[in-house]
């Protein structure tokens, strides 16, 4: 378990974690996403006491990561930054962190293996291809097989089949009862893997929830067609029921289904050549989300 309790960090005047709680539980993946400068990877830095909070507590399996003997055994990590020797093997590279913990050998074999890197074990790490580097650092964050594991961009640079894997491994790290952290800017990714959401922008929680029902809270509607968009919109005028124009002059439609307005518009001879429920998607519902708290947002053209 992860928990995170009215976290602030500030840089002098850059507050880059305002008065943030959330907790990832036991069992679950949970999906940490913002968009670039929202305050992730400093969460994550403080998580495994990389960085200390400014104001407020965060905590690995109730206790400060530094108040753990051996945190590797409590928490596996992969941050965005790790850095590996170029000159070193993969299995060096593991065997040097596993000695430090105590860790025995054949479990750095293990996770080799586990992380599909067996055949390239001896390989210098500096010749790596981004995608074997991030098998590496994956590899490293399960040597303790810890309860908790916590990844910052895990299929950054992976190939589809890399992805895959990723995302199976989560799937079984979850079904094992451990904690599964993984942050990311990619929502329809991150909604493959994750069973509960944490959304951040600007340093606070803009949302804490399910992925089903951050799709339910954007909303549906409905796409109407006619070319007699002024009787039809004086027909939908009722209560809880909401009629915008689109930039093309259709109409958009919340609070009746598709078939409620097909009926209405039949039954006074209004000819339709559009009718679309449109179900919001998981990126719309995050942009959605986020729209006030992208820092470095790019001009509509
Ligand atoms: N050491 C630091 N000194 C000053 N400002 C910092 C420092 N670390 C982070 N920041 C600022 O804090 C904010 C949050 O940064 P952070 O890297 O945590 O965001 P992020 O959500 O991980 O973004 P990304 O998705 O781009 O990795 C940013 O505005 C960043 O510039």
């Amino acid at each position: 378990m992860i928990e995170v309790v009215g976290v602030t960090k500030r840089y002098g005047a850059k507050t880059a974690v305002d008065r943030l709680s959330f907790a990832a539980k036991p069992g679950q993946v949970t999906g940490f996403l913002g968009p670039n400068g929202a305050g992730k990877s400093t969460t994550m830095r403080m998580i495994i006491g990389l960085d200390r909070p400014t104001e407020g507590t965060v905590t690995v399996n109730g206790r400060r990561y530094r108040e753990h003997a051996a945190p590797l055994r409590e928490i596996g990590a992969l941050l965005e930054a790790r850095s590996v020797h170029p000159g070193r093997s993969a299995r060096s590279h593991l065997l040097g962190l596993a000695r430090t913990h105590g860790i025995p050998r054949a479990r750095v074999d293990e996770v080799l293996e586990l992380a599909g890197l067996t055949a390239v074990a001896g390989k210098r790490a500096g010749a790596f291809s981004l995608g074997m580097g991030q098998r590496l650092g994956i590899a490293a964050a399960l040597l303790g097989d810890p309860a908790v594991v916590m990844l910052d961009e895990p299929v950054n640079g992976l190939d589809p089949e890399g992805v895959l894997w990723v995302r199976g491994l989560l799937a079984g790290l979850a079904a094992e009862g451990r904690t599964v952290l993984l942050s990311s800017h990619l929502m329809a990714e991150t909604a493959l893997i994750a069973d509960h959401l944490v959304v951040v922008g600007k340093g606070r929680l803009l949302a804490d929830t399910t992925v089903q029902d951050l799709i339910n809270s954007a909303g549906t509607g409905v796409r109407v067609g006619s070319d007699e968009s002024d009787r039809l919109r004086g027909l939908l005028a009722r209560p809880g029921v909401s009629v915008a124009s689109s930039a093309d002059g259709e109409l958009d439609v919340t609070g009746m289904d598709a078939r409620e307005i097909g009926l209405l518009a039949s039954a006074h001879g209004v000819p339709l050549y559009q009718l679309s429920t449109r179900t919001a998607s998981l990126e719309d519902a995050f942009m959605d989300l986020t729209r006030d708290s992208v820092e470095y947002g790019s001009v509509p053209a």
